[in-house]
């Protein structure tokens, strides 16, 4: 970055910073688009030895943005639009997949569907306690009942023994840690399957793990804070932690991420997400699986992202660029997505996944049908 092209917000007490571009590896903010809109007139150039003599005010900004992140994500924070254009604009550009659900299967028609669901908030109801963000065995018995029909592969923040401790379905991909550690299934599907293991990450696996001890040392003055060990990602739980204590958090969190400029945050449903700079995500992990799956440079293909979180974007953004398949945001409320579609909460999840192996059941039935018929009609010709 030159000296011409960094544009610093001036510093006005009780003001935001965004210096989220200078605080290298922990900005919160992948693209300009999704930095805090620039407040007119109050920028201006610095030179880098500047910019050091502003560290202090830079770790301060820091902090301000995250918590403006925090309190953004938190429902008491958001405002519902106004029953109104904002919300059915948004419902118009992203329809409920159950209400066009003819229309997504034409699309796929003559194609292979292969389903990408993500955990929390997708398959199970988000819950204070990580620990038990238990999945209904209704909810279990749909994803069997759709892996049978179309490759499913679940990709999800979590470490991926947990999330598989949750699902408990052998025949399923599993994309753990944001996707930095894919395991294909233990039954089902082709044998070489069982072969994929694919860990981009793993030369971060002892700095995570002293990561995790220092948030955990940290944190522990946090009523309520939750560290989580994701082994090749860290998540820190704010939701249980009194709002006034946020800033304490946030700091805590800051004061352990400044000795790792390797590590970047992320923000996802009241949690901090710590993790490698590496370039992999779940759209990358959604690419590799495709690929393992011998899809790579294959039009025939329809990939189906469902997720409700930040993190999903990167996987609905992937899909778009693609043109290939869709993605389907989880959200009662409106956001800025990338996705095509959208459910309101893992119950509408369920209902379009049985309705999905509702019609693949059908058009299978139908087809074997038009089978047996053409061959009765050849039996019945004369040689
Ligand atoms: O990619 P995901 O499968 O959606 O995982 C993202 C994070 O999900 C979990 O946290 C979220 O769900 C918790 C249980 O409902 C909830 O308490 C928390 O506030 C949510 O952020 C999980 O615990 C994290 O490790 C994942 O990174």
């Amino acid at each position: 970055m030159t000296k011409q092209n960094m544009v610093v917000a001036e510093a006005k007490p009780g003001m935001t910073l965004d210096l989220s571009m200078a605080v290298s590896g922990s900005s919160l903010f992948n693209t300009a688009a999704q930095r805090p809109p620039a407040v007119p007139g109050t920028y201006f150039t610095i030179s880098q030895k500047q910019l050091l003599q502003n560290l202090e005010i830079n770790n301060g900004a820091r902090i301000n943005t995250w918590l403006d992140t925090m309190r953004s994500s938190s429902p008491t924070h958001i405002k519902a639009p106004p029953l109104s254009d904002g919300q059915n604009s948004w419902i118009l550009r992203h329809p409920s997949a159950l209400d066009v659900f003819d229309e997504i299967t034409t699309a796929s028609k003559g194609k292979q569907i292969v389903m990408f669901l993500d955990y929390d908030g997708t398959l199970s109801p988000i819950v204070e306690d990580p620990d038990r963000a238990f999945m209904s065995d209704a909810m279990r018995a749909t994803v069997r009942k759709l892996a049978r029909y179309f490759p499913t592969a679940i990709v999800s923040g979590r470490c991926r023994d947990k999330v598989y401790s949750f699902v408990r379905l052998a025949e399923l991909y599993y994309a753990g840690s944001h996707g930095m550690d894919i395991k294909g299934p233990s039954k089902g599907y082709n044998k070489d399957a069982e072969s994929v293991l694919f860990q981009p990450a793993s030369e971060f696996l002892p700095m995570i793990d002293e990561v995790y001890k220092a948030l955990m040392e940290v944190t522990k003055s946090t009523p309520g804070a939750i560290v989580e060990n994701n082994k090749f990602c860290v998540s820190v739980h704010f939701r249980c932690v009194d709002e006034k204590k946020w800033i304490e958090l946030a700091k805590q969190v800051g004061s352990v991420l400044e000795r790792y400029p390797s590590l970047r945050l992320s923000q996802g449903r009241k949690v901090f997400e710590i993790r490698p700079t590496i370039k992999w995500d779940k759209g990358k992990a959604l690419e590799f699986l495709l690929e393992s799956l011998g899809y790579a440079n294959n039009a025939d293909v329809f990939p189906v992202y469902i997720g409700d979180d930040r993190t999903d974007e990167d996987a609905f953004k992937v899909l778009r660029e693609r043109g290939q398949g869709f993605g389907i945001l989880v959200s009662k409320i409106p956001k800025d997505t990338n996705a095509s579609y959208s459910l309101q909460e893992p119950s509408e999840v369920m209902a379009f996944l049985r309705r999905l192996v509702g019609w693949k059941k059908m058009s299978l039935r139908r087809h074997f049908r038009m089978r047996r018929r053409v061959e009765e009609i050849k039996m019945s010709l004369p040689n």
